[in-house]
């Protein structure tokens, strides 16, 4: 089995053929862009994680029906201006939100239980 799935079914010549500089540039620019992504959703998941231990606090529900709506009219007519196809991104945030609820659900259930302290632990963005 090969390390890499993809290379399964890549004929033999193909793998040997060297790769354009251009894709090797592109694919740093990818690497960039994939790291920058991960930082960015690491920094919206501590920003939301914050706003389900407030709602749990406040006995507010997880999910806010009105807020989804309105951050998905937003992202569509974003990504249109951008040139990305608004139907991705809308999966593409419903993808992040679904996690973001189940983190609520979680965060709800154990302030519940009494697993939480009623106080809120102080907001660290850079933990
Ligand atoms: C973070 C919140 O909770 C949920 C998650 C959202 C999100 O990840 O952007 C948006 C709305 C809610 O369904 C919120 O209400 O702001």
């Amino acid at each position: 089995m090969p390390e890499n799935p993809a290379d399964a079914a890549r004929p033999a010549e193909a793998a040997a053929r060297p790769m354009p500089s251009e894709i090797l540039g592109l694919r740093a620019s990818i690497d960039n862009i994939d790291s920058a992504l991960v930082h960015l959703l690491a920094e919206r998941f501590k920003m939301t994680q914050r706003v389900g231990e407030l709602k749990a606090v406040g006995g507010l529900p997880p999910a806010d029906p009105t807020r989804d709506r309105q951050q998905i009219d937003r992202l569509k007519a974003v990504a249109q201006g951008a040139g990305l196809d608004p139907e991705f991104a809308e999966q593409f945030r419903n993808f992040i939100v679904s996690e973001v609820i189940r983190h609520h659900e979680r965060i709800a259930a154990e302030h519940a239980a009494g697993r939480r302290k009623g106080e809120l632990p102080p907001l660290d963005t850079y933990s």
